[in-house]
């Protein structure tokens, strides 16, 4: 399995280009199980996690030509399979994204139960819940969803009592195929939303108020192919943006999205990064200064993501003073600490929040994440850490960054890929 090694580094600087976003792109690729044509869909990051769906469409049936490597066109008109097997889904959790798009087009969907994982258990309660009420059949058994509609699925309003990303998602699809109209209350509000919404409806979908907590959706016969360009990663934004900030440098990112990030760009300008943003871009400057460790909690859009937490974690150990990180999304997404404290971190766990005493001086050390995240917060510490850091099983990395270790060199990061 691939590692990464990586050598203290100097302060990142230079540009860098942000591909499109991996939590957009995997909703829209599956969003084409809707149409009736061919989709067409650029700025795809060619990531482990897209591969994975690409093959999922697949296994289906549907027909898949990798234009360029960001350039994909799916046709998934004709299917002849509507299983999602274990072995695929195992990999990815997004796969549970089929199940309303399938019982919306063709009636019925069997989808193996993506099971528990490094960050929490994430039940898909509000999933199924959402497709009954809009009257699918679900039963569960030996490890997979079996659903099934009479006709075709009915809108319904529905009431998430969780803010779920994936629901929204899956719910939103399925509702944009049925009979009637379905009100998604307490809906999630992140720009991926609201980006598969925009495709949606170039497709032919009446979707109106994704972005807001209540959306509307008047489901249509019929949806059409698509040409779309996926919304750029506000994650791997924020996750330059960290790993600069902690090297004390300078970076650009560029082909971005600004105005999907006030959150993370407010606890940097905290933490002492001068910020300037154009339409696309957005430059960050430590102007040679140390970060300042701050004070944040994780809560859905529009405020601080889960998905930058473990990112904030390495900054706040190697920052002046002491901060305190609170995660409230999922019950066990601070896998990296450990791992952060055998470089030298001082962090103490209690409960859900992580305090950190600042100013460790981190030692390079072979460490091992079992998530996405966990193991970006440690390659930014080993750009920082004194000696040398191996980054193990960097399978996680492959699924959610786009040649992380080339971006990162060409901000001069010293940083290679060992394949084993
Ligand atoms: C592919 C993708 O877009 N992944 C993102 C998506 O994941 P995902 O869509 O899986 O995350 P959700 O927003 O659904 O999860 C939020 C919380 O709701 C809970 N929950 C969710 C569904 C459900 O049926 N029941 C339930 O209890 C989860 O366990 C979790 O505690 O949003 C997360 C929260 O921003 C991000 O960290 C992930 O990167
Ligand atoms: C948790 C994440 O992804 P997924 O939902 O695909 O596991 C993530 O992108 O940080």
């Amino acid at each position: 399995m691939d590692k990464l090694v990586i050598k203290k580094s100097p302060p990142l600087s230079g540009s860098v280009t942000i591909s499109g976003a991996k939590n957009a792109a995997l909703p829209l690729l599956i969003a084409s199980l809707l149409a009736d044509s061919t989709c067409s869909f650029e700025n795809v990051p060619a990531l482990r996690d897209i591969n994975t769906t690409l093959l999922l469409l697949k296994d289906f049936g549907a027909s898949v030509n990798q234009v360029a490597k960001n350039h994909v066109e799916i046709d998934a008109s004709q299917l002849n399979s509507v299983t999602a097997s274990y072995d695929l889904v195992r990999t990815m959790r997004a796969s549970i994204l089929v199940l309303g798009p399938l019982l919306a087009k063709h009636g019925k969907a069997n989808v193996s139960l993506p099971g528990g994982c490094a960050i929490g258990a994430r039940p898909v309660n509000l999933h199924l819940s959402g497709l009954e009420k809009m009257g699918a059949k679900i039963e569960v058994e030996e490890g997979y969803i079996r659903a099934e509609v009479d006709g075709r699925l009915r809108g319904a309003r529905i009431f998430m009592d969780m803010v779920s990303v994936g629901a929204t998602e899956n719910l939103m699809m399925a509702a944009s195929l049925a009979d009637g109209e379905t009100i998604l209350e307490n809906a999630a509000r992140e720009p991926e939303i609201v980006d598969l919404a925009n495709c949606l409806n170039s497709m032919g979908a009446k979707i109106e108020g994704a972005g807001n907590d209540s959306i509307k959706i008047t489901g249509v016969k019929h949806l059409q192919g698509c040409h779309y360009s996926v919304l750029p990663d506000r994650i791997e934004t924020g996750t330059f943006l960290v790993a600069a900030a902690v090297s004390r440098g300078s970076v650009r990112c560029e082909h971005a999205a600004p105005a999907t990030l006030d959150a993370v760009l407010s606890k940097l300008e905290q933490a002492g990064a001068s910020i300037k943003v154009g339409e696309d871009w957005i430059e960050l400057d430590m102007e040679g200064r140390a970060p300042k460790a701050v004070k944040l909690k994780t809560v859905p859009h529009p405020g601080f993501p889960t998905d930058m937490q473990a990112q904030f974690m390495t900054l706040n150990s190697v920052a002046e003073g002491s901060g305190v990180i609170t995660e409230t999304i999922f019950e066990n997404r601070f896998m990296h600490v450990p791992e952060l404290q055998r470089m030298g971190a001082h962090i103490e766990l209690e409960g859900n929040s992580a305090l950190s005493k600042g100013n460790s001086q981190l030692t390079g050390a072979q460490v091992m994440a079992t998530d996405l995240r966990a193991s970006a917060s440690l390659v930014i510490a080993g750009l920082v850490a004194e000696g040398e850091t191996t980054v193990n099983r960097i399978y996680h990395l492959d699924r959610g960054y786009e040649a992380i270790e080339h971006k990162l060199s060409g901000l001069g990061a010293n940083i290679k890929r060992v394949s084993e």
